[in-house]
C-alpha cells in the first residue's frame, strides 16, 4: 500500500492539488512510501519545493555528491555588488529595507555597501547612512568593501566590523578597477589586513577575474594562487573567488580551484559566480564537490562589475538556495521570505527578476491560483490519499 499526496506542496506553505492539474493517478510516477514524519521529503521529490528537503542523508550516498558540504555559508552580496552598477542610484531607504528583508529571510552574512571613492562608485556614496540605518539589525553580518585605509577608518567610524579587500589575478582589470597594479594593491591591503586585526576586525579577500579577464582573456590559476597566497599570508580570514565576467565553465573553474587549494585551506575559500553565460550554478557545484562550503550571490541576480564591461548580475541567490534544498544541503534560508526580497527590488528597480527558480515558482502560484498557508507545511500529514 502506497500513500501519496493529494495536495503538493509548490512553495513554502503553498499547495496544489493535483486534480486541478488534471492529472490521473497514474500519472503520478513511483510514489515512494511515506513516513507521517517526513511529508516534505516526499512532496519535494514528486515537486517543485522552497523547502530544505532533508535529504542528505540519501543524496550524499552517491559518489558524486559525496563530498558536499551538509551546510553552506551564502554569503548575499546584493546590496553592495548588486547596486553597485545600477544606473539610477537606489535610494538609501530601499538600500536597508532590502538589507532588512534580506536578514529576515535567514542570510547571516549580507555584504551592505563600500567604502570606496563615490568618485568611482556613486551608487554607493551613502555607505555610512546604511550602515548607520541598520546598526540595530541583530541576527546578521554587515561586511563592506574597503580598497583602501582611508575606506577601512571611515568603515571603522561608522561602526562596521568587517571589512573585505579587493584584488585581482589580471593586470588589466586591477588597473581599471582600483587604479594600481596587483602588487599595489597587496601592500595596500597589507597596511589594510594589519590596521583592522589591531581594531579584531576580520577581513574577507576577493580576486576577481579567477578564470577570465574583460581585457586580457584567459586567466591562468597560477595567477590567482598567487594572489590568494599573498591574501592569505596577510591575514585575509576568507578568500573569495570571483568569475566577475562569468566566463568559467567548470573545465576551467576545477583546475583553478586546484591551484588555490595548494596555497589556501579549502576551507577559507568562497565562490563568487556571475552567470553571464548561464554557468554559474554549474561552477557551483563543482567547488562543492572540491568541499568548498561558502558561496557568494546576490538576491534576484542583481550585479555586475562597473569596472568590468559585459559582465552581468552575480548568480540570484533564489537559485542557489533552490539547488542546495534539492541537495538536502542547509544554508538557513528561507526561500518564500527571500523572493520577497527579490519581488521587492526588482519592483524598485522596474526590471524583472534573473531568477529562474524564482521566476518558475511565482508562476506557479499564479497559474493555479495556490492559498498560502504556513501552518499547512507542518501540519500537513492528513493530506493523504490512500492508493492500492
Ligand atoms: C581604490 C580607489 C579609491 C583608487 O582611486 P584613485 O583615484 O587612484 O585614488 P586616490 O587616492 O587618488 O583618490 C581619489 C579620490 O578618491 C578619494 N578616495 C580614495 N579612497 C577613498 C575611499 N576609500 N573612500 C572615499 N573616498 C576615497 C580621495 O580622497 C580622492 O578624493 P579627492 O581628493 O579627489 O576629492 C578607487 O579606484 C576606487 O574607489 N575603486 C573602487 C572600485 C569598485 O568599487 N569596484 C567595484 C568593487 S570590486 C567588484 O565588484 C568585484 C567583486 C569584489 O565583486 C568580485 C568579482 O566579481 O570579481
Amino acid at each position: 500500500m502506497l500513500l501519496v499526496s493529494q495536495k503538493h506542496e509548490m512553495a513554502d506553505g503553498i499547495y496544489m492539488n493535483t486534480r486541478d492539474l488534471g492529472q490521473s493517478k497514474k500519472q503520478i510516477h513511483q510514489p515512494p512510501v511515506v513516513s507521517s514524519q517526513s511529508p516534505h521529503r516526499f512532496m519535494s521529490n514528486c515537486h517543485y519545493s522552497t523547502l530544505y528537503t532533508d535529504s542528505i542523508t540519501t543524496n550524499t550516498q552517491h559518489t558524486l555528491l559525496g563530498n558536499i558540504p551538509r551546510y553552506v555559508k551564502i554569503v548575499e552580496v546584493g546590496p553592495r555588488d548588486g547596486l553597485q552598477n545600477e544606473k539610477d542610484i537606489v535610494p538609501t531607504s530601499v538600500k536597508v529595507e532590502l538589507i532588512k528583508m534580506l536578514v529576515d529571510s535567514g542570510l547571516q552574512v549580507v555584504e551592505a555597501t563600500s567604502f570606496v571613492s563615490p568618485k568611482w562608485v556613486p551608487q554607493l556614496a551613502d555607505a555610512k547612512d546604511v550602515i548607520e540605518a541598520i546598526k540595530s539589525v541583530g541576527g546578521a553580518r554587515f561586511p563592506v568593501l574597503t580598497p583602501n585605509l582611508k575606506g577601512l577608518e571611515a568603515a571603522l567610524e561608522a561602526g562596521v566590523k568587517e571589512v573585505a579587500v579587493f584584488a585581482a589575478a589580471s593586470e588589466s582589470f586591477s588597473r581599471s578597477n582600483i587604479n594600481c597594479s596587483i602588487n599595489e594593491s597587496l601592500a595596500r591591503y597589507r597596511d589594510v589586513t594589519s590596521a583592522a586585526r589591531k581594531h579584531s576586525i576580520p577581513v574577507r579577500g576577493y580576486i576577481s577575474c579567477v578564470v577570465g579577464c574583460p581585457m586580457e582573456g584567459n586567466v591562468h590559476p597560477s595567477k590567482v594562487a598567487y594572489v590568494a597566497d599573498e591574501l592569505y599570508k596577510m591575514g585575509c580570514d576568507e578568500i573569495s573567488l570571483g568569475d566577475t565576467i562569468g566566463v568559467g565553465t567548470p573545465g576551467t573553474v576545477i583546475p583553478m580551484i586546484e591551484a588555490v587549494k595548494n596555497v589556501v585551506p579549502i576551507e577559507k575559500l568562497a565562490v563568487h559566480f556571475h552567470d553571464t553565460y548561464g554557468q554559474a550554478l554549474s561552477n557551483i557545484l563543482v567547488s562543492l564537490q572540491m568541499g568548498i562550503s561558502v558561496v557568494d550571490s546576490s538576491v534576484s541576480g542583481l550585479g555586475g562589475c562597473p569596472y568590468a564591461k559585459g559582465a552581468t548580475g552575480n548568480v540570484a541567490t533564489e537559485d542557489v538556495v533552490y539547488m542546495l534544498n534539492g541537495l538536502g544541503v542547509k544554508t538557513n534560508v528561507d526561500l518564500r521570505k527571500l523572493m520577497l526580497a527579490g519581488d521587492f527590488i526588482r519592483k524598485h528597480l522596474g526590471r524583472p527578476t534573473e531568477s529562474k527558480a524564482a521566476t518558475a515558482l511565482r508562476n506557479l502560484v499564479l497559474c493555479f491560483q495556490i492559498i498560502r498557508f504556513d501552518n499547512m507545511t507542518r501540519n500537513c500529514n492528513n493530506q493523504f490519499l490512500m492508493f492500492r
